[in-house]
């Protein structure tokens, strides 16, 4: 287990380029297995998850060129299906939540998959019944084996149907868009999750050759094809990454210049860190973030407390309130943080209010933040990442702490966020990776 040593009160100048989106590349790769040509793909963030994703495709027989250090050709022509039952695919694909979207392309193409129980932060219940449920509809049968601990799928072609999911679940959705491409006939999601990580992932099959209306909606009309062909794809800067360094400028009082953040797709994450009264300013693609001696968060319209509480797109991302708590710590004002889809992502506040933030842990869903207007900063300590977003928070909350912190199980911020130490460190940051 890695540490991070971080020496706070260090304000950063500079620029910086937020990584490809995580969440986007994990099924733009899953995707590539839905067709027998190359498929180049670009803006492929260099971190934990992404990396042995692809390296669980090359096992299973892909062939994978690295182009550059952030674009790759796969070609799934020659996969090796006998690989699924090996225990060894169990355990890597066991070990990262994205190998979940491997299931819809090898229902779709191969007929068959493995699913052990999937990776990913532990940051609450994850149940994958829309997965199973969405493509059963479509004609796969579902059964848990308990001698390996993983369902298997099988299909005999898959037909295309209407369904409502029962909740817009981001990789369900990937999930039986990837199936319903080559299902026979005429699939309608209803009620599909549409964050731009869908969108790209539909734009993608639609250049492979898919059919698909309604990009961009939570109503996907797919009209099944027989094959798909290759196709060239660039993943979008990743906006859970733009919304930590936003958070961080502001936290640190740092100036920083966000470089090519696709603005336009980062829907309401902008005007909710502005009602955290942090100014952001755009400027073509880019945003500049002004060094902030103070801020203060907005109240609502009739003066009641701001509330920021997670929803599906476009509504605000869950992986994002852990900064806003942060930040909110030392901003002028109180806020409400309700995360409703996790129950066990706030529980780091803890750490937070040893450091000396004044934050009530209402439930497990909701925290209530009494910013302190920078009058009492933050005290140094040691902590343990429990997950991606709260070891960026708690990275946030050391930066901008009084003296030096330490942050272990860091494999959890790398596992989402590129060299994040080497990239602050080059515009002012202090933090030192200590290997084990
Ligand atoms: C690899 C990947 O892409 N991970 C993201 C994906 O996870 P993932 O796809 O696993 O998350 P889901 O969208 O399925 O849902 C997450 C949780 O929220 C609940 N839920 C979901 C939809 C809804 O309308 N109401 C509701 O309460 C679900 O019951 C579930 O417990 O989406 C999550 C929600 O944006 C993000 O936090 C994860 O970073
Ligand atoms: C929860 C997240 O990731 P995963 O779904 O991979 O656990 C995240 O990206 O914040």
């Amino acid at each position: 287990m890695s540490t991070f040593i971080v020496e706070g009160g260090h304000r950063m100048h500079g620029d910086i380029t937020p990584q490809g989106a995580k969440n986007e590349a994990l099924q733009i790769i899953c995707a590539t297995l839905l067709t027998p040509e190359r498929v180049v793909i670009e803006n492929v963030p260099d971190i934990l998850d992404i990396n042995n994703l692809i390296s669980l495709l090359a096992e299973m027989g892909c062939k994978v060129e690295r182009l550059s250090p952030h674009s790759y050709a796969i070609q799934a022509d020659n996969v090796n299906i006998e690989y699924l039952s090996t225990p060894e695919y169990r355990r890597r694909a066991a070990a990262l939540r994205g190998s979940v979207m491997l299931l819809g392309p090898l229902v779709a193409r191969f007929g068959y998959a493995v699913l052990p129980k999937p990776g990913g932060d532990k940051i609450g219940r994850r149940r994958l019944d829309t997965h199973f449920i969405g493509i059963q509809r479509l004609g796969a049968t579902l059964e848990y084996r308990s001698d390996i601990k993983s369902y298997e799928v099988k299909a005999d072609g898959l037909n295309g149907c209407y369904m409502l999911l029962d909740e817009a679940s981001v990789t369900g959705t990937a999930n039986i868009v990837m199936a319903a491409v080559l299902a026979k006939g005429t699939t309608t999601i209803y009620n599909a999750a549409c964050e731009p990580y869908i969108q790209q992932l539909c734009r993608m099959l639609s250049a492979m050759g898919a059919k698909i209306d309604g990009i961009g909606s939570n109503l996907l009309t797919i009209h099944g094809v027989d094959t798909l062909g290759g196709a060239h794809h660039k993943v979008l800067p990743d906006m859970i990454e733009v919304g930590s360094f936003i958070g961080m400028a502001a936290m640190t009082g740092s100036e920083i210049r966000l470089r090519n953040v696709a603005y336009d797709d980062l829907g309401i994450i902008p005007d909710s860190f502005s009602r955290l009264g942090i100014a952001i300013e755009r400027q073509g693609d880019d945003i500049l973030i002004p060094s902030h001696d103070s801020y203060e968060i907005e109240t609502f319209m009739d003066g009641s407390i701001m509330t920021f509480a997670d929803a599906p797109w476009p509504g605000l991302s869950p992986d994002l309130l852990s900064v806003f708590l942060v930040v909110a710590t030392q901003a002028r004002g109180s806020v409400l943080i309700h995360q409703k889809m996790f129950e066990s992502r706030l529980f780091f506040v803890d750490k937070l209010i040893d450091m000396g933030a004044q934050i009530i842990l209402c439930d497990p869903h909701r925290a209530a933040v009494i910013g302190s207007g920078r009058l009492n900063s933050l005290k140094a300590t040691t902590m343990v990442s429990p997950d991606i977003r709260a070891g960026i928070a708690m990275l946030i909350a050391a930066m901008s702490a009084k003296g030096t912190s330490q942050i272990q199980n860091i494999d959890q911020i790398d596992r989402g966020y590129e060299g994040i130490d080497k990239r602050l460190n080059a515009i002012g940051a202090k933090i030192i990776r200590v290997t084990d």
